[in-house]
């Protein structure tokens, strides 16, 4: 069955000082839902914003769909403050705790939907016993930290295989990829098997978000 494919606008690469704004700009382009970093400067060398940002945004009155990505350690106390801060799914790395079926558990006991990222070295046979506990599985293609970053080339027989994977299982688990994601690479990502794209510096750097998300969706028809 072929899923819908699916555009996540990363704010990382917006204005951030217009943030609201942005995500509503976002999401009236086209974007499905709006991708928003989180990052501590340990577990990736960068520091972003966290849950009072998204509460900023959500008594702002933006009441699209958020997805969570927690680049961070601590996982299992920002979870719970992301998802009181207005979050409707939340993403959290394998390499970033120890227990990661507990974490996946509460955020799935929490009604946030549940994902899981995984760093290009980490192995997909690491993920393997908790794939029913998650919604959509994130294949990093680049190292996490940064937007503006080229995709690296290993990632694309990794989404190959976490694609086989899911479907041998016949699970309704979404492949997410993340970093350096264009125009000029989404088709051959999606032909990997992805299908839900998180798009940062090459859609907020179009002069027009509409135009460039239908760029992205052309390469998908
Ligand atoms: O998670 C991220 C960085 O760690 C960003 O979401 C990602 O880099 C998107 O930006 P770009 O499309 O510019 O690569």
């Amino acid at each position: 069955m072929k899923i819908p494919a699916r555009i996540a606008p990363s704010i990382l690469a917006c204005n951030l000082a217009r943030l609201s704004e942005e995500c509503h700009a976002a999401i009236d382009a086209g974007g499905d839902f709006i991708h928003f970093d989180v990052m501590d400067n340990a577990f990736v060398p960068n520091l972003t914003f966290g849950a009072p940002v998204l509460k900023s945004l959500r008594d702002d009155g933006f009441s699209g769909f958020v997805d969570v990505h927690l680049m961070t350690t601590d996982v299992d106390r920002l979870v719970g403050d992301c998802v009181a801060a207005g979050a409707n799914s939340i993403t959290i790395h394998f390499e970033a705790t120890h227990h990661v079926q507990r974490a996946l558990t509460k955020i799935r006991a929490s009604g946030c939907e549940v994902g899981l990222a995984v760093n290009i070295a980490t192995p997909l046979d690491a993920i393997e016993f908790v794939l029913d506990d998650i919604d959509m599985l994130l294949v990093m293609t680049i190292n996490p930290g940064f937007g503006g970053q080229s995709l690296i080339p290993a990632a694309l027989p990794k989404i190959e295989r976490a694609k086989r994977l899911i479907d041998n299982r016949g699970l309704d688990v979404r492949i997410q990829v993340d970093g350096g994601v264009k125009v000029s690479n989404i088709r051959a990502i999606a032909d990997a098997g992805a299908d839900t794209f998180v798009v940062g510096s090459d859609f907020f750097s179009a002069q027009s978000y509409k135009e460039r998300c239908g760029e992205f969706r052309a390469e998908l028809a």
